[in-house]
């Protein structure tokens, strides 16, 4: 660190963020930042020379200091960042980062980034392994990117590294208001404390209202702004007009940014103008409101016209893309995003150059030659006109696809549910919301969060790309323009809330704090929980609720047998230290406590976790699953035993950890029908009698047909519109019921079922491939998949060993050179080296000039068998750019506007 910069941050600390009067730190210098010469200049290297303001506030608040930070900034104003150079400077140190994520594609994005790391010897890893592995492995890493599930179940499976670390970056922390991921993100915080309290935290966030509780929990700096490296109009468009305010920066709420040394856009144009298309008649008109004296927030005004097109959205989508933007476009469901992308994709077409589609076209080729499905040529139809839908029901690949064309400016729109908000770093110059209202099952239609308005809203403006981005709410009267304006433009966002108070929450990781030697009290729980934003938050009122809950928890772990209660006695002590998880090295010396008072009235008792306890705990699925698999087999063997496939499907999909399928009127007949003529392979079947029970049964037993079908090696296709099921949600229902059936595997073994835990080993196996058992034995080559198993099975190779005897030529025509390769490799066989020439004659063939170009790309996959196609395909297209499109993709073209 240089003097200057080492002295300001002593002096100053956590004090200089606060004080708005310091404005020469706001830009603070990279060159003068209190890291090693070589991080400084990796970040000047590649043009950044200076922080924003924000990010410097953060670094006088002790971000290179070693001290926790909660940093709650807008949208793409630079906190990844921060977390770098916090990481960097630790690792400086001789420390270890960890760098939690809410999604696995966003640890993907950001392992990417740090992969580039190296440049400065600092080496990245991911953790993405199952969730009951310990990846021992990653531990020589400087930086481990993960879920925080998957932080959850490092230490619950004891991951020596975890002790070594010394920064954490907790992204997207208000993820804690979430009922499915909040409560793990809290636990895992509270334990991460424990194991290393000298751990430094940055939280990293979008604005939210109460930034300041979380940072109080964290007991950190506190770094609020809304300032952007870009402005952001929000505003409301009615009847071909978009009226918009602009906020300017404000930092911790009351800063305002004068000129100074370091100030770059103390003052912005009062008298810009956009060009104007005579054709739409469009102008704009910008009007400066003076400084709103309360909030020392300047206000702008713009009002744009925007040319009418039938439907308000497309015209706005055609706008921003006619003078060189990008748009999102944020819907209420998967069909809504759909029908969108396919509703603009004419217009966005006709704005395209040549070379833009003959790009649009290799991208939707990729799309058709990765899926058969009818959703995928939507997809890919959409592409070629240069948009594209993302919701769940899309795999990840083509998740992935769609999100990188689109940040590489191919696509031009998006239409996407909500859940892209929370996700990538996909900025757009324009954002429209044309689903302001969401469907609730008990309320109906209710106005989204402001949080959520605020989250796609701060998605515009690309930096470094866009001079400013725009959000656009639709008003469908005029009325609705002030409402729609009060309620979300001018509106704070909510507070972010606790959701651990649930009881099969507290449920599971009752027994992880148990099984890991985090608590062996009643008291001492009570003590670990107190440790959580929720009681942070609910203060004296948790005690209460905490303690009731823990009790009931604890009651039903030990009636489970996954906990023992041991009076406290020296006999009882010595065995709960033997009987324990004594390689914990979470354990500390103090883990039976001298004195035990009472804990609501219960026993002064030790609680040890049984091994079943500890299995459970490890294999990371809720202990009310692990009875509930228990209990099934327990009662088929009652019955005889070897229940049917669809009986341990049924018995996976009765688990807490399982989704469920929802029950359409058109399902109730063959689902009856179904359960009548399977009834004997079900283990239990709730009497008729009880309608409620008998409800959740059937979507049980849908569930379980759909997974039956996956295994069955029924084409995606049918799936998908036999159950209305995207082939994205069938990748999740067959991994979460995968991830089941080893569970259970795991469960029949440690009780000695063995043939059990076989069967259900092998179902685990069929569930990760979607196959029938007699492919098991090809389908534990790397990469074959199902389709390119079933064929050599066909073609009579059934198993490894009869590879052994295969020629390479006729398994490069069967399943493609590449995977011939790969088989030959594994199978530790030799290629003959005539054979390989053979092949790549054959490949030279198949690019000859006729095949060059899209229909090339398309036909040569590396599945031998479409290659035979290519001169007839490319003599449809005659040389004309525009044909250039996949057979499949063309043949289905002309339905694809007209539904
Ligand atoms: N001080 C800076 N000067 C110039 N560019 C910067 C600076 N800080 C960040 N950037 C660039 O701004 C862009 C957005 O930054 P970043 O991804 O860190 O934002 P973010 O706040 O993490 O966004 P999100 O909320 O979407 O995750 C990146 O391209 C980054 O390289």
């Amino acid at each position: 660190m240089t003097e200057k910069g080492k002295k300001k941050a002593d002096t100053d600390g956590a004090n200089a963020a606060d004080d708005p009067t310091k404005e020469e730190e706001l830009y603070l210098p990279v060159s003068e930042l209190a890291v090693s010469e070589k991080i400084r200049n990796f970040y000047l290297d590649s043009g950044i020379q200076s922080l924003y303001p924000p990010q410097s506030q953060a670094v006088l608040a002790g971000l290179l200091d070693n001290k926790n930070v909660m940093i709650s900034i807008p949208t793409a104003s630079g906190k990844t960042l921060l977390a770098e150079l916090a990481m960097l400077k630790s690792i400086e140190n001789g420390g270890k980062a960890l760098y939690t994520v809410p999604l696995r594609a966003l640890a993907s994005e950001k392992f990417r980034r740090f992969s580039s790391f190296s440049k400065m010897d600092v080496s990245a890893g991911i953790s993405t392994g199952d969730l009951d592995s310990a990846d021992e492995y990653l531990g020589s890493n400087d930086i481990i990117v993960a879920t925080s599930e998957k932080v959850d179940s490092l230490i619950r499976n004891e991951t020596r590294w975890l002790q070594h670390i010394s920064v954490v970056i907790l992204d997207e922390v208000h993820l804690i208001d979430s009922p499915d991921r909040g409560p793990t993100l809290e636990i895992i915080i509270t334990k991460l404390r424990r194991i290393n309290p000298e751990m430094q935290i940055i939280a990293l966030s979008a604005t939210i209202q109460n930034s300041g509780e979380v940072a109080e929990w964290l007991n950190a700096s506190h770094v609020v702004s809304s300032w952007r490296p870009t402005k952001l109009y929000e505003g409301v468009y009615f009847d071909g007009v978009y009226k918009a305010k602009v906020q300017k920066p404000s930092l911790n709420a009351k800063n305002n940014l004068k000129s100074s040394k370091y100030s770059k856009n103390s003052k912005t144009s009062k008298t810009e103008k956009k060009s104007v298309d005579a054709d739409k008649g469009e102008t704009e008109i910008k009007i400066d409101l003076p400084e709103d004296p309360d909030s020392c927030i300047e206000k702008e005004i713009k009002q744009i016209y925007i040319g009418k097109l039938p439907e308000a959205a497309v015209s706005l989508v055609a706008d921003v893309i006619s003078d060189s933007g990008q748009c999102l476009v944020f819907e209420s469901s998967r069909k809504n995003a759909v029908g969108f992308a396919k509703k603009a994709a004419p217009v966005v077409s006709s704005l395209l150059k040549p070379s833009e589609k003959d790009e649009l076209a290799e991208i939707a080729a990729g799309i058709t030659e990765g899926s058969d499905t009818d959703i995928a040529v939507v997809l890919a139809n959409c592409i070629l006109h240069g948009t594209a839908f993302h919701h769940a029901g899309l795999t990840a690949e083509q998740r992935e696809t769609v999100e990188t064309s689109f940040l590489a400016g191919k696509i031009k729109m998006i239409s996407s549910t909500p859940t892209l908000a929370a996700g990538l770093n996909l900025p757009a110059r324009r954002v429209i919301i044309r689903s302001w209202r969401r469907y609730d099952s008990d309320s109906g239609m209710q106005p989204i969060p402001v949080m959520e308005y605020k989250q796609m809203a701060g998605r515009a403006g690309r930096p470094h790309l866009d001079p400013y981005g725009e959000s656009v709410l639709i008003a469908s009267k005029e009325d609705d323009v002030d409402m729609l304006t009060e309620r979300f433009i001018e509106a704070p966002p909510e507070n972010i809330e606790s959701k651990l108070g649930a009881e099969n929450m507290v449920r599971t990781h009752v027994l992880s704090t148990i099984a890991n030697g985090f608590a062996d009290t009643r008291e001492k729980l009570l003590e670990f929980f107190k440790g959580t934003f929720f009681a942070h938050q609910r203060g004296l009122m948790s005690t209460i609720a905490l303690s009731t809950l823990i009790d009931k928890c604890l009651d039903f772990l030990i009636e489970n047998e996954m906990s023992q209660e041991k009076r406290k006695n020296a006999d009882a002590v010595s065995e709960a230290l033997d009987s324990g998880p004594a390689s914990s090295p979470f354990q500390t010396a103090d883990k039976i406590s001298k004195s035990y008072t009472n804990f609501n009235g219960r026993s002064d008792a030790v609680l040890i976790p049984t091994t079943l306890g500890s299995l459970v705990s490890k294999l990371y699925i809720d202990p009310l699953s692990a009875t509930t698999l228990l209990d099934g087999v327990l009662k088929s063997k009652e019955g005889g035993g070897d229940p049917a496939v669809i009986g341990f499907l049924h018995l996976i999909c009765q688990t807490p950890d399982m989704k469920l399928l929802y029950m359409r009127s058109s399902d109730y007949e063959w689902v009856q029908e179904f359960i009548a003529d399977n009834i004997e392979h079900f283990i239990s079947v709730p009497e008729t009698t009880k309608p409620a029970e008998y409800e959740w049964f059937m979507g049980e037993v849908k569930t379980a047909v759909l997974l039956y079908r996956w295994i069955s090696e029924t084409p995606e296709n049918d799936i998908s519109k036999e159950f209305d099921v995207g082939e994205g949600d069938i990748r999740n229902f067959s991994e979460t019921a995968g991830w089941m059936a080893n569970a259970a595997s795991r469960l029949c073994q440690l009780c000695g079922f063995k043939s059990e835990a076989a069967a259900l080993s092998d179902l685990e196996l069929r569930l990760q491939y979607g196959a029938s058992v007699d492919l098991l034995s090809l389908l534990k080559i790397r990469g074959i998949g199902r389709v390119r198993a079933r064929k050599l099975y066909n073609a009579g190779f059934k198993s490894k060993d009869m590879l052994k005897k295969s020629d390479y030529v006729t398994v490069a025509g069967l399943v493609g050179p590449k995977i011939a390769e790969q088989i030959y490799k594994e199978t530790g066989m030799a290629i003959d080296p005539e054979d390989l020439k053979n092949q790549k004659k054959r490949k030279e063939r198949l690019k000859s000039p006729q095949s060059v170009g899209l229909s090339a790309k398309i036909i040569d996959v590396d599945a031998g068998e479409t290659v035979s196609a290519p001169a007839g395909v490319n003599s449809e297209t005659n040389g004309d750019p525009a044909a250039s499109k996949p057979k499949k993709t063309q043949r289905r073209f002309d339905e694809f506007f007209n539904d």
